[in-house]
């Protein structure tokens, strides 16, 4: 099962994070004057994501993204270099238009349930003890870049020997806190 690829970052096994890890930074794949992002504080709720908006990198068949307040996120240099790959998309993805890498996603939408955080890929940092992904997110999406369906059941099951329980949508933690956020807004639940 090891020959069936998720993500460089995980293939050969999920690494720990650190628990006191403060953030670093994050630079695209340009060889000169890459787009610099800090994110000056640990990610959360790391995952591999296998949805066709998320960047990948070259060969992979998931993302894997993590989440931080937008407060925290700053780009240091090449800003000029960024554009909105959807700016319809609830996450807008701001990607290098040299590289194609993208640099950070922000939610504009005040009244998203996620609004305030941003999603980065930790592994455009150098430094190591982000915090490590815990599950896989839209695994069936994967068939919609191309991933033979019958891939599926090994594909699952490599998540599974990871520690990456495979979900179709988020994981059920996430999905309750959507849930949570619409049955507020709605006054199902108070506020
Ligand atoms: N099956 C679709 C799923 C896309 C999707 O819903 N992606 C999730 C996970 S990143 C999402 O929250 N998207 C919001 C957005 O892209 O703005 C695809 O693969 O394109
Ligand atoms: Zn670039
Ligand atoms: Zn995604």
């Amino acid at each position: 099962m090891a020959n069936v690829s998720i993500h460089p970052a995980v293939d050969n096994g999920v690494r720990p994070g650190q628990l006191n890890f403060a953030g670093g930074e994050l630079h695209c794949h340009c060889a000169s004057n890459p787009v610099r992002v800090k994110v000056g504080a640990n990610t959360a709720h790391n995952h591999v994501c296998g949805c066709t908006k998320c960047w990948k990198p070259e060969g992979a068949t998931f993302s894997q993204v993590a989440v931080v307040g937008r407060d925290a996120v700053s780009v240091v240099s090449g800003e000029d270099k960024l554009e909105v790959v959807d700016s319809n998309a609830a996450i807008q993805r701001h990607r290098c238009r040299d590289c194609g890498v993208h640099m950070y996603g922000r939610i504009e939408n005040k009244d998203h349930p996620f609004y305030g955080l941003d999603f980065v890929h930790t592994e455009l940092s150098d430094q190591d003890g982000w915090s490590a992904p815990e599950f896989a997110a839209f695994v069936s999406s994967v068939i919609e870049s191309g991933t033979p369906p019958g891939n599926m059941d090994a594909i699952r099951a490599r998540l599974r020997e990871l520690g990456l329980p495979p979900y179709d949508a988020l994981s059920p933690p996430l999905m309750d806190a959507i849930a949570t956020h619409i049955a507020k807004a709605t006054g199902k639940l108070a506020a």
